[in-house]
Formats: structure tokens, sequence, C-alpha cells
């Protein structure tokens, strides 16, 4: 039995059908991760899980229960699920440590477990306006954790956040799963974040999931050019330009999937139109007639303007 079961759920929003016929498993502990435009739908999709939003029609399931909407009940939400919302507020002048201590269903040791998971052992004798971004979103997080729900919901946790506060939220998000068995549903912008974490990856689109599977899956096989661009830099090339055998027309390359190359009969001429510098890498950005190609160099050895010759290498 999947821990979260979502069956055919559709919402309407105004004119819009924010969501349109989602459904899918959770496995207990999966950790999935949803990419998807603006507007697509992840965070009515969401707040409808965690019993925020009433859906029109489908239903989910939870543990075998349904999850029941905010029409159905006084009090809004389901005890097992955990929701982080990506305009989350921290009630003004209070104590953290009451803040807290408000909300926790743990006893004394395995809250402060929590605390020092969530790097706020330091925040507790603060009030809640003095703290940074990075700090109320520890906060909020850990207030989750401590009602100890079996799914914690984020939607778009990392999002405001400098690098070193999204680093430590990473790192917080990753051990909280390890240590406290928590499944996770967790939407991001940033393909760097789902890519390295998630189990499973939906890709939303117009309130519809376009396409779902391992990391590795969806960002290699992209079902078109929209899903390719949720994920990162792709080149979409006409498979005759590197004479592959294809059942597509058009090639989704990603940049370590093309290289450099000196002129050989298989390799194709292009025209370096742009250098990225990345730090680690740059990324390059070709022009072979109409086609843009981007490919991965470490170290920098073109320029713009060069005329350099691009392989597969796939
Ligand atoms: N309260 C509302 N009233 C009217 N339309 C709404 C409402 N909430 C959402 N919508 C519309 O429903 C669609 C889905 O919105 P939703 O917030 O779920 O998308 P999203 O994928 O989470 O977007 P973002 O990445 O910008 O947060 C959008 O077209 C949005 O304009």
């Amino acid at each position: 039995m999947g821990l979260l079961e979502v069956r055919n759920v559709f919402k309407k929003e105004g004119e819009t059908d924010a969501v349109n016929g989602i459904s899918f498993v959770q496995k207990p502990f999966e950790k999935i991760g949803i990419a998807g435009e603006t507007g697509s739908g992840k965070t009515t999709l969401l707040k409808m899980i965690a019993g925020f939003v009433q859906p029109d029609a489908g239903e989910m399931y939870f543990k075998g229960q349904k999850v029941l909407g905010p029409f159905d009940q006084l009090i809004p939400g389901h005890p097992g699920i955990g929701y982080l919302s990506q305009h989350f507020e921290l009630r003004n002048n209070y104590w953290v440590n009451d803040f807290l201590e408000m909300a926790n269903k743990l006893s004394e040791e395995e809250a402060s477990r929590i605390f020092s998971v969530c790097e706020i052992d330091h925040l507790l004798r603060r009030r809640t306006h003095q703290l940074s971004g990075g700090e109320k979103q520890r906060i909020a997080l850990a207030r989750l954790l401590i009602t100890s729900p079996s799914l914690l919901i984020l939607d778009e946790p990392f999002s405001n956040l400098d690098v070193m506060h999204k680093a430590t939220m990473k790192r917080v998000v990753e051990e909280a799963g390890k240590q406290f068995n928590t499944s996770f549903i967790l939407v991001s912008h940033d393909p760097a974040d789902l890519l390295s974490w998630a189990d499973t990856i939906f890709l939303m689109q117009a309130g519809k999931i376009i396409q779902q599977g391992s990391a590795a899956e969806v960002y290699l096989n992209p079902v078109n050019e929209y899903a390719a661009g949720l994920l990162g830099e792709y080149s979409s090339v006409d498979a005759a330009l590197f004479k592959k055998e294809s059942d597509r027309s058009e090639l989704l390359l990603r940049p370590h999937q093309l290289q450099l190359t000196t002129k050989t009969d298989d390799a194709v001429e292009a025209i370096v139109e742009m250098v990225n510098y990345r730090g680690s890498h740059s990324v390059l950005q070709l022009a072979v007639n109409k086609e843009r190609l981007f490919l991965v160099q470490v170290g920098i050895s073109v320029q713009k303007g060069d005329t350099v010759y691009v392989k597969l290498v796939v």
C-alpha cells in the first residue's frame, strides 16, 4: 500500500483548471520532487494533499484513509501531513522557544534532537521577529517536524535564501528525512535541488503531470522541450546533424552529451557564440547554422568567435 494515493484530482481556480486530473502513489519514505512552470498547479496540488484546498473531484488517501478537505472538517489540515508554504509567516513577538513549545507533540529529548538537526538551538531564546529569512525557515520546518508528520510537503523551501542559508536548509531537509523517516514532496524551481535529492521527479504543466521518473530518467529522456527546459540546459538539434538514428527527428541533448573534438568526418563545425563562466566549468553556446548547442567545458580553451568541432557522446 502506498503512503499517499492521489486519485484523479481536479481543481478549478477562477477560470483556470489549476489541477486537471492528477493521480499518483507515493511509497513510504519516498522523496518526490516537483518542477513546473509558474502557474502549472504545483501549489494547488500540494494544498489539496495537505487538506487546505477542497478538490472539485477526485480523492486523496493517506495511510488508507481519505484526506478531508476544508469543507469536510472544522480545522483544515491533516495531523500526519506537514505543509510548509512558500509564503509562510512566523507569528511576530513570540519567544522562539514558546512558539515551538505550543506545537510540540514529542518528548523534550526528541524535540531537542530536531532543534539540533534544524540548527536552531542557538535561536531558541530569540524573538520571532529577530531572525533572518533562513533562520525563520528552519524554525518553521522544526515546528512542523515536532508535530511528528509522516509526510512533509515543502513548497519552494529554498527560494529567497542566499547560497549559505540554502545549503544549510538543504542539509537540514536531508538530515530530517534520514533521522525521522519522513517522506517528502518538495517543489523547487532549481533543477539542482531536485536532481540530487529526489527519488522520483514529477514535471507539471497546465495542471497535469506530463512526465515522472527517476532523476536520471527525466533528465536524460525529457518527453518534450518544455520538460527538458525544466531540469536545466539542453540543445534541441536535428538528428540528421550528427547522423544519428533516432525515432525522433529532433534530439534533446544535455550539455555533457556533446564534446569538443578535432576536425573529423563525423564532427560538426560550429562557431562559439558565448562562453558562460560558472567557476568550476564553463557552458559554451555554439551556433551551427540556425541551431544552438550548449556544452560543458572544464577550463577555458576557446573564446567567442572561434570555430570549433563538436561530437556526440551518447
Ligand atoms: N485563488 C485563486 N484564484 C484564481 N486563480 C488562482 C488562484 N490560485 C491559483 N490560481 C490559478 O491557478 C493556476 C495554478 O496556480 P498555482 O499557484 O497552483 O501554480 P504554481 O505552479 O504553484 O505556480 P508558482 O510556481 O508561481 O507558485 C494559476 O493559473 C493561478 O493563476
